[in-house]
């Protein structure tokens, strides 16, 4: 792995998502340098940085948003570098964004059903109000502690709470691994401690998550592994008591 330091939390396990040279510039501005990182599956990993350090034109990249200048993506040892997003979610990999993505004026549970269906959030609607996908998005939407709210509009929810709706949706594909970014932002401090706990036992039934956050409590909370970027490549990884303590990170922080 090249641009990380030695560590010494080997990526030993099973592979989840990896880029190797992972490049993008916009213009001048050069988002993503030769970026090389290693995710491990069945973890709680975090991507953190200095803002405008790569983190989200990373997230991007690797979920087929934005195609790369040059570089490779694989996920569980298969090449996804230049596939389509809805074959990358259908790979497994599920996202948010920082700028929530719900449609406002439809209800909660509509939201949810529409998440899971690529014709549009209107197209299949009809059909995907049958049964079993109900019971399924009713139980995201319990299961996130929102039920409550299934009749009511995106738009009439707290910021929180449509994060929540949104990763209700994603949950609907099922993902083995989840990239979240920026789960805290904006959202009050009760609705947090839900998302940390949520993060936790989806985990411990099986799902990856790779997040990207600005709040430290929280990464340092609930992360097993932690990658550090600066200037669009990787300069640390490590568990959250190495990465706490490393003189590069705080560096990168700081700016000096
Ligand atoms: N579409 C774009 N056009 C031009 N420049 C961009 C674009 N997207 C990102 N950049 C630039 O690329 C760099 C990396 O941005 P990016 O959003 O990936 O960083 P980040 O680590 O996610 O930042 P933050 O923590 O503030 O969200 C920044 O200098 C940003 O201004």
């Amino acid at each position: 792995m090249t641009g990380v330091g030695d560590s010494g939390d080997a990526t030993t396990g099973v592979r989840s998502l990896e880029t190797d040279g992972l490049t993008k510039a916009f213009g001048g501005v050069v988002a993503l340098d030769a970026a090389t990182v290693s995710f491990q599956h069945g973890r709680v990993n975090a991507l953190i940085g200095p803002n405008g350090s790569g983190k989200t034109t990373f997230f991007n990249c690797v979920t087929g948003m934005i195609r790369p200048d040059s570089g490779h993506t694989s996920y569980r040892g298969r090449d996804i570098t230049r596939k389509a997003p809805h074959a990358i979610a259908r790979a497994g990999v599920g996202r948010t964004f920082q700028l929530c993505r719900v449609f406002p004026r439809m209800s909660a549970l509509d939201n949810v059903l529409a998440a899971a269906r690529t014709g549009g959030p209107w197209s299949q609607l009809r059909g995907a109000r049958r049964g079993a996908e109900v019971d399924r998005a009713r139980g995201w939407l319990t299961r996130l502690g929102i039920e409550h709210l299934a009749d009511v509009e995106a738009r009439n929810m707290s910021w929180g709470q449509q994060k929540l709706l949104e990763l209700a949706g994603v949950l609907m594909s099922d993902p083995d691994t989840v990239l979240l970014d920026e789960p805290a932002g904006g959202v009050n401090p009760a609705l947090l401690d839900r998302i940390g706990a949520l993060v936790r036992e989806l985990n411990a039934e099986g799902r990856t998550f790779i997040i990207v956050e600005h709040n430290m409590e929280l990464v340092m909370s609930i992360s097993d592994h932690i990658v550090v970027f600066d200037r669009g490549r990787p300069i640390a990884e490590g568990p959250p008591s190495v990465i706490r303590s490393d003189e590069r990170v705080l560096g990168a922080y700081l700016g000096v």
